[in-house]
């Protein structure tokens, strides 16, 4: 029996518009040079999670290398919840929002750097009506967003501002009602995220207290803003203003939408519409590489 560490590589082929070939040779690459038996798996988008949870049962990986976007490490996250495999993450999709909040730049050195020879840290993630997200959800603006662009059938910057103005014009504000442990708010609303990181992969930081090692989740209530900042914030050009947006720390939250429903999305993903969530975190779901001093410097 080989007494090789093993790694695991999964590659989504066709998330994003990266070139997975300079992928495969890097990892093959830095795999040899680590003295560790490399097993690929490439997704097929079916039955990915199920397969993957198999192969990590079967070859007991000690890293788990994916190469996709939030959709596909979201996926494997989830076959990984439960062992003692570590994630850790080559971005290669669209977006690159959870990426972008641990810390890496986007570069096959520099993950392959953290993955390697990075610090693990176990991060939590929140169960909403029984689905799970590593990064952000929201009912209401943003949602619509990720629909429209979804459903269009243009890709690209210039898909998206078409799609922002669109959403803009079609979005109406919608009354909620949150119940925490604390509190029970009422008030009307642009958007309600649940954020168990910072940022969104547009780089606008909506959660500056986010930590995904915490034990606990944002809400980040937004109300109604004018058209111009409501235009920039979608652009990803600036941060949202506080005075305008609460944000309360929690283990568990119930959000109920009342009198109409709402656009939902997880992770960059449209669920449809939605009357009620019930949302709880889950901590230390999973064992993620990150860059040394990554947390100490937050
Ligand atoms: N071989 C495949 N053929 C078609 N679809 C696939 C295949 N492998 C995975 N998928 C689909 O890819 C989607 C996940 O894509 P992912 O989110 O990783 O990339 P992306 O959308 O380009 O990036 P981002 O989330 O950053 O915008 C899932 O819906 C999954 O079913």
């Amino acid at each position: 029996m080989s007494s090789q560490p093993k790694v695991l590589l999964v590659v989504n082929p066709i998330s994003g518009d990266v070139n997975k070939d300079v992928i495969f040779e890097r990892v093959i690459g830095k795999s040899e040079a680590e003295g560790c038996d490399l097993r690929i798996y490439s997704t097929t988008g079916d039955d990915d999670q199920q397969t993957i949870r198999e192969m990590v049962e079967n070859i007991r990986p000690e890293r788990v290398l994916v190469a996709g976007g939030d959709g596909t490490i979201s996926m494997v996250a989830q076959a990984l919840h439960g062992t003692d495999a570590i994630l850790c993450i080559i971005p290669a999709g669209s977006a690159n929002g959870l990426s972008a909040d641990f810390g890496l730049s986007g570069s096959i050195d520099q993950a392959l750097e953290v993955a390697f020879e990075g610090e693990v840290s176990a991060i939590d993630a929140v169960s909403i009506n029984g689905e799970i997200s590593l990064h952000l959800a929201d009912i209401g603006l943003n949602a619509l967003l990720v629909k429209n662009y979804e459903d269009s059938d243009t890709r690209g910057k210039l898909g998206y501002a078409r799609e922002m103005l669109r959403t803009l014009s079609e979005h109406e504000n919608f009354d909620v009602k949150i119940t925490t442990d604390d509190e029970v708010l009422e008030t009307e609303v642009l958007i309600v995220i649940i954020a168990n990181a910072k940022k969104y992969g547009t780089g606008v930081s909506i959660n500056p207290i986010g930590d995904m090692c915490d034990g606990f989740f944002e809400l980040v209530i937004a109300k109604k803003l004018d058209f111009i900042e409501t235009a920039k914030i979608l652009a990803g050009s600036t941060d949202f203003n506080p005075e305008i947006m609460k944000v309360i720390s929690v283990e568990k939250a119930t959000i109920e939408c009342v009198q109409k429903s709402a656009h939902f999305q997880i992770d960059g993903e449209y669920k449809g519409l939605v009357e009620k969530l019930e949302a709880v975190i889950l901590k230390g779901y999973v064992k993620v590489a990150i860059p040394v001093g990554l947390r100490e410097g937050e």
